[in-house]
């Protein structure tokens, strides 16, 4: 059995001489880590290594014993991407059509990938969604659908870029209530980078990331309050 997890060895990531993320020696076996931190303190970044959307410079990033250079299409087959806009993974007129899109290269026969569409609609609570239009229903419902192209192909990690900045909060807890429902038991890994501290202190784990670096590490309790600590002292005017 390959190690479970997601580990970062010696990472350096630069764009020309600039270095936007450093991680020397991470480990992440948490089932639930959330990921906060001031904008453009690489929090993106961290997250698209893990699915070899963007490779290290500098050393190794591995997801379940997989080196994602030397096993990209391996990693990207375990690892789920949903980001803050659903608009941008809704690409069919209807949820059944856009969740069904997902299956075309894993199941062949058309009843039986419908079968499989329905059956993820229906544990994601959205069934009643699927013949009407993307375009028409909620943000929160658009970005539960979205979640559905995404866990349909039953990954093993599930990544999280901000995925609740268009929600408000009543849609923002169901997401996470529904998501952290499914991956608990289906044992799927979740990395959740969020502005939202409501939903940061849900994990097991928090790290703040700021200039390119993690700064903390942690509990969740202990890390938001050091954040909350450092930027309410940064936010006050002169
Ligand atoms: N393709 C790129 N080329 C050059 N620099 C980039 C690229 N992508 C991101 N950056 C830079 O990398 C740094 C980290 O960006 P990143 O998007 O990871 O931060 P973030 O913490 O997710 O920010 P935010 O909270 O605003 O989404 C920023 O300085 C950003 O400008």
């Amino acid at each position: 059995m390959p190690p479970a997890g997601i580990t970062f060895t010696g990472v350096r990531v630069l764009a020309g001489e600039r270095q936007l993320l450093e991680v020397p020696d991470l480990h992440l076996t948490e089932q639930r880590i959330s990921v906060i931190g001031p904008n453009g303190g690489g929090k993106s970044t961290l997250l698209q290594l893990m699915n070899s959307l963007i490779e290290p410079s500098y050393g190794h990033v591995s997801v379940n014993g997989l080196d994602t250079i030397d096993a990209g299409s391996d990693v990207r087959q375990q690892v789920g991407f949903v980001f803050a806009n659903p608009a941008a993974q809704l690409v069919m007129p209807t949820p059944l059509e856009d969740v069904e899109l997902s299956l075309r290269g894993r199941i062949k026969n058309s009843r039986e990938r419908r079968a499989a569409v329905r059956d993820c609609l229906e544990h994601l609570g959205i069934a009643d969604l699927a013949e009407r239009s993307s375009h028409e229903i909620s943000a929160g419902q658009q970005q539960l659908v979205a979640l559905a192209t995404v866990v349909v192909l039953k990954p093993r990690l599930l990544l999280l870029d901000e995925p609740t900045t268009l929600l408000d909060r009543v849609n923002a807890g169901r997401f996470m209530h529904t998501v952290e429902q499914m991956c608990t038991a289906q044992q799927i890994q979740i990395v959740t980078a969020t502005h939202d501290l409501q939903l940061a202190a849900r994990a097991q784990r928090c790290l703040m990331i700021e200039d390119g670096a993690i700064s903390l590490d942690g509990a969740p309790a202990e890390v938001i309050t050091e954040y909350i600590r450092r930027t309410d002292h940064a936010s006050l005017p002169a």
